[in-house]
């Protein structure tokens, strides 16, 4: 459909017919080729060009044909194999006979597609349904374990073998179980290390009532959704002890600051808690009546912030990171504090700005520099390569935990090159914005939104 496709065929027959006739004449006369084809007799040349590799030979020839190129394949190629039979020689399925041949790097690339479809009527155009199966685990976990301090990501590649963590995915985002099974309209995140997976996963779940987007930043959606069920118990708190919409709001707002900072220091990119994973879930369960864990405090089913404030508590003593709000539910709900009082204390700490003075220098050095000044790596769809993104979070993570008195020059430096590196790729004004936010992390979450209606307007 509108792509380059390579036809590898054995007989030299086959490829004369497609590439002077435009016809298989051999196997599927009278049906025109799609103008993209060209058929060739070198396997390994056909493979090597191609992105999306359909195996479509009789199953008891699959190791003939594809054992001298086998090793060719590379981890970014997707194979997908349409054959639908059983090995004699070893009474080995497809599945198993493909897994022992390409190389280990390539095994989560295996698809299977299988279905009624009769080849003349597929080339004729005429409406097909098959099956793709994958074998693809898909984490809608929101929590941080307690006996490791890992998160569900980390845990889920320690457990699975080596082969298959390249078949992780992690769905998280504002999606109340009760309404996305009534249908109503819910958008989610899936993130996966590798945006190809994420892509499949997405296009596999998005319904039109739900929207599902993609995103790399596995720690970021992961931690968006665990961190933000310790301020929807706050939220519940707050409620309880009569405290209006003005204290909600704030704790939303500089439970977003907490949330970002901890996340950032954890490698998470700062917009991701800026979109559904991190802001988004954080408004649905901060204000929503079905959250378990806003209305945790009057007791009743699973509220995952139970546990993860304790986690909480441990990452934040570890890495540093300053965390007033979550370290006061943490000791409401597991030191016996009076919630009344936590709240005075922290409403009564020593008062600051809303946004470090560091990270503001830090902004207002990236952006004065020309906009033009850097190129940033590409990533195949055109945005900033995870790796880039990885390293320049870092940076921010650092600048973050100066805002709360730790820090020197170094540290300095990180917000720098961070506030840099996003400037380097976006217009002017853009980049002062997205300087701001990269600097303010979760405050300034809108104005990475100001950023982004920046880039789209006409
Ligand atoms: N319910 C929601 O609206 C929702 C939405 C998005 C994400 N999540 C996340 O999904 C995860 C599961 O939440 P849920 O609402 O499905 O929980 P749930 O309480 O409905 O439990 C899900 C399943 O886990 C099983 N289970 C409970 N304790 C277990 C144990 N000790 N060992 C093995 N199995 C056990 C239960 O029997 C049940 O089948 C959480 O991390 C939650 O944050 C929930
Ligand atoms: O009911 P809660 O508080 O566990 O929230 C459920 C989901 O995380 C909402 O996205």
């Amino acid at each position: 459909m509108g792509h380059e496709t390579a036809l590898w065929a054995r007989s030299p027959a086959v490829v004369e017919s497609v590439n002077t006739r435009h016809e298989n004449v051999v196997h599927l006369p009278g049906h025109p080729c799609p103008p993209g084809l060209r058929a060739s007799n070198d396997l390994a040349a056909v493979l090597n060009g191609s992105e999306l590799l359909l195996l479509v030979v009789p199953t008891q020839y699959i190791v003939d044909t594809l054992g001298a190129v086998a090793h060719l394949l590379r981890p970014h190629q997707m194979l997908v194999s349409c054959s639908k039979g059983i090995r004699l020689d070893s009474l080995e399925t497809v599945a198993e006979t493909l897994e022992g041949l390409v190389p280990l790097d390539c095994r989560g690339r295996l698809a299977y597609l299988s279905g009624p479809s009769f080849a003349a009527e597929v080339a004729a155009g005429q409406p097909t349904a098959v099956t793709i199966a994958a074998k693809m685990l898909v984490s809608c976990s929101k929590g941080i374990r307690l006996d490791s301090l890992e998160t569900v990501a980390e845990t889920l590649e320690g457990l699975v073998p080596l082969d298959c963590r390249g078949r992780l995915a992690y769905l998280s985002g504002p999606s109340f179980a009760a309404e996305v099974a009534a249908g109503q309209p819910t958008a989610v995140t899936i993130a996966a290390k590798d945006e190809a997976l994420a892509a499949r996963v997405q296009a596999l779940l998005s319904t039109p009532r739900l929207r599902c987007y993609r995103s790399t930043d596995v720690v970021g959606v992961e931690l968006g959704g665990a961190l933000k069920n310790v301020l929807a118990i706050a939220c519940g708190i707050s409620d309880g002890l009569g405290f209006g919409n003005n204290g909600r709001a704030a704790l939303i707002t500089r439970g977003l600051y907490e949330i970002t900072k901890l996340a950032v220091a954890m490698g998470a990119n700062p917009l991701t808690m800026a979109g559904l994973a991190g802001m988004g879930d954080l408004v649905l369960t901060c204000t929503g009546d079905l959250s378990r864990n806003r209305t945790a405090s009057m007791g009743g089913a699973v509220a995952e912030g139970v546990p993860t404030a304790v986690a909480i508590h441990q990452l934040a003593v570890k890495l540093g990171v300053e965390c007033p709000i979550m370290e006061g539910i943490h000791r409401v709900i597991h030191a016996g504090a009076n919630a009344q009082e936590v709240v005075t204390e922290v409403m009564s700490r020593e008062l600051k700005p809303e946004v470090a003075p560091e990270i503001i220098r830090g902004a207002a050095a990236a952006a004065a520099r020309p906009a033009a000044a850097k190129s940033m790596p590409q990533g195949a769809n055109g945005t900033a390569s995870g790796v880039e993104a990885g390293s320049t979070d870092r940076g921010v993570a650092v600048a973050c935990r100066m805002g709360d008195g730790a820090g020197g020059a170094g540290e300095a430096n990180g917000a720098r090159s961070a506030a840099a590196a996003a400037a380097s790729f976006l217009p002017a004004d853009a980049s002062r914005l997205l300087a701001a936010a990269t600097a303010g992390a979760a405050v300034a979450a809108m104005a990475a939104v100001a950023a982004i209606r920046w880039l789209g307007r006409p």
